[in-house]
């Protein structure tokens, strides 16, 4: 019985808000918290948030109007925005707010589109993104403590901000636009630092920059550790909890840092993330819609991670490693109330029936999926193995070294890179191949001769064998398969972290060539009349990494689609130049991958790359369908 009174008195406390008379304020925009009717105001008048997470920089920017007008149709009053840092800055000092990148764009749109937004700057952003939106290039400095009071990281960190945050203070919304609060940092209470000079340098800046009147928070998950660690006084303290925790408790812990002020959960999990070899996660939409009004009848202000997820395209795709190295796949569809492809589910309508019984939302039809075109079969040629245009890939010609040098020592930080020597003696029997320290990172494909011998991986293929002569030429494409997003181990360095020992010897005197794939691609290879010559054609399947291409020709329409590869097994897809993401069937759950239309070609030849890593099937051909595919 005693419990049952708690819970109602809990209630009736976080209820006052809806009751406030509204104390007006005079003049101006504000938002602000009211501490004794426990809410947000905005403008004077008690708030409630109905938000839901979508990222910008997982979506075309030809669509971002698209979903954002889905999103306010679904009864959205906001929407929650992470920046990622390293996609902004992928070279240290050069940044880019362009074109897909086109920030304040975005947040024109969401501001014309009726849509507040809750920004959520970092630095650090963890959402399976690549090391959690930190620059790579930080891990210049071998032993740098990221996420803490480290002054080199903190230097980065400062002049980062020095050039965001004064861009967002005019869209503010107590400066006139429809950014209503700011996250600073992000789950910081689950690292393992603990470093409250460095959330104190944050707390800093953010105020230098936004103004003594921005609504500042942190967001923590739901334990006293991480809310011990993750609030700092100054920054109201908001949690975020799934389908799968007690409300009450989760709120009664956000209590115990903020006893007074609004109920936030500012990630409510719609949906969950998968790795390569998962089985594909699901939320039922009917849980997730039920626990949306517990916490809406509350007074409670919630986001929903994710409403529209997009996708990691390009090398963009970020890691877990708790027992073992897993990379998260390239579609974030999330299973989020929107589709990767912005299509409304039926999560979406179950969350709309609840919206509408707390607030109006807007008449009118919810804007149907765009359409999607299903082009069929493209049957692509081999054209070359990497070896063997390395003079395009690799401008510069090789680094020479006595032993590997990583991604970060070449100062090349995403895709590819690749190792060569040659055999130290011969190897008429079978030699295994090691890293003794588990030093590949990620994955190696490992050839002799331009032979496909196979391959090591990260935690799980420690081995492997291979015959040669002395003399023999031995390739080791490496591949950066996006960087830990979460926890201690996101200086997460790629490449060949340590020696490589094939049978007793040690393998020394490296070419190391740094490859730069996209500014190839970018620039019309191999589809433009190049020099190098096509690979012979083949009959049999060929193995090892190799480039092959295709055209799908103009069909008058330039419709999504979903291009599957499942009789390919594992590598990297680009059209028209644009680096649509990592396929790998072979491993699952993602089967197909998303192709926007805005980036086909009504017109003209739509130009397909293809680098399969491991084994291109006999028949080289890629499927255009119009639906996406999972492994069953
Ligand atoms: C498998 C470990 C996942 C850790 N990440 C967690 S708890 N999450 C919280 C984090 O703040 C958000 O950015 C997302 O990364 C989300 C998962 O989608």
């Amino acid at each position: 019985m005693a419990a049952a009174a708690a819970a109602l008195l809990f209630v009736a406390v976080n209820l006052a808000c809806l009751c406030a008379s509204e104390n007006l304020v005079s003049g101006g925009r504000s938002f602000s918290i009211d501490y004794k009717n426990n809410c947000f105001l905005k403008d004077g008048k008690p708030f409630q948030y109905i938000s839901g997470s979508i990222h910008y920089s997982r979506v075309p920017q030809q669509y971002w109007k698209d979903r954002l007008v889905k999103m306010y149709m679904a009864g959205l009053n906001a929407i929650q925005v992470y920046v990622p840092w390293n996609f902004h800055e992928p070279v240290q000092g050069v940044h880019n707010f362009t074109g897909d990148r086109d920030l304040e764009h975005f947040l024109d749109l969401a501001n014309r589109t009726g849509l507040l937004v809750i920004l959520r700057p970092g630095p650090y952003i963890c959402a399976e993104w690549e090391m959690g939106g930190l620059p790579a290039w930080l891990l210049q400095k071998p032993n740098i403590i990221l996420r803490s009071a480290d002054t080199d990281y903190l230097q980065a960190v400062s002049y980062w901000l020095d050039v965001l945050l004064p861009k967002m203070k005019p869209w503010l919304y107590i400066n006139g636009g429809n950014i209503i609060s700011v996250q600073v940092e992000n789950e910081y209470g689950s690292y393992y630092a603990c470093d409250y000079r460095y959330m104190r340098h944050l707390r800093t800046l953010f105020r230098f920059f936004l103004g003594e009147d921005a609504l500042l928070f942190t967001t923590d998950g739901n334990t006293d550790k991480e809310m011990m660690c993750g609030t700092l006084d100054g920054l109201y303290a908001t949690v975020d909890f799934g389908t799968d925790t007690n409300i009450t408790e989760a709120f009664g812990r956000q209590r115990r840092f903020e006893p007074r002020g609004p109920l936030v959960n500012s990630e409510f999990y719609t949906g969950w993330l998968d790795h390569w070899g998962d089985e594909h996660a699901v939320v039922d939409a009917q849980k997730a819609s039920r626990m949306l009004k517990e916490m809406l009848t509350m007074g409670a202000n919630v986001n929903m991670y994710m409403f529209e997820g997009g996708t990691n395209f390009g090398y963009w795709n970020g890691a877990d490693h708790d027992t073992k190295f897993r990379s998260v796949v390239t579609s974030y569809d999330y299973d989020a109330p929107l589709s990767e492809a912005g299509d409304p589910t039926e999560k979406l309508l179950a969350i709309r029936d609840v919206i509408k019984q707390f607030r109006e939302i807007p008449s009118g039809p919810m804007p149907p999926a765009t359409p999607k075109f299903a082009y069929g079969f493209v049957t692509l040629r081999k054209f070359a193995n990497i070896s063997g245009v390395l003079n395009t890939l690799s401008p510069p010609g090789p680094v020479k070294s006595q032993y590997p040098l990583t991604f970060e020592e070449m100062k090349q930080y995403y895709g590819y890179m690749l190792y060569q020597t040659t055999l130290p003696r011969d190897l008429s029997e079978p030699t295994p191949l090691i890293s003794p320290l588990n030093g590949v990172h990620d994955r190696a494909y490992v050839s002799v001769n331009g032979v496909f011998q196979g391959l090591l991986e990260r935690d799980t293929v420690l081995v492997m064998n291979i015959t040669g002569q002395q003399g023999d030429t031995l390739d080791i494409l490496v591949e950066n398969m996006g960087r830990v997003n979460f926890g201690s181990k996101i200086n997460d360095y790629k490449g060949l972290l340590s020696d490589l020992i094939l049978g007793q010897d040690i393998l020394t005197d490296w070419k190391i060539f740094s490859l730069d794939i996209d500014g190839a691609i970018t620039g019309g290879w191999p589809h433009a009349n190049s020099q190098e010559s096509f690979a012979a054609p083949q009959r049999e399947p060929s193995a090892g990494p190799a480039f092959y291409m295709g055209t799908l020709q103009p069909s008058g329409l330039a419709w999504d689609s979903f291009i599957s590869l499942s009789e390919w097994t594992k590598g990297q897809i680009w059209i028209n130049g644009v680096n649509l993401g990592r396929y790998w069937p072979a491993r699952g759950p993602q089967q197909t991958l998303y192709v926007p239309g805005p980036l086909l070609s009504t017109t003209l030849p739509n130009n397909i790359t293809v680098l399969e890593l491991e084994g291109a099937p006999a028949h080289l051909r890629v499927f255009f369908m119009d639906r996406p595919q999972l492994t069953t």
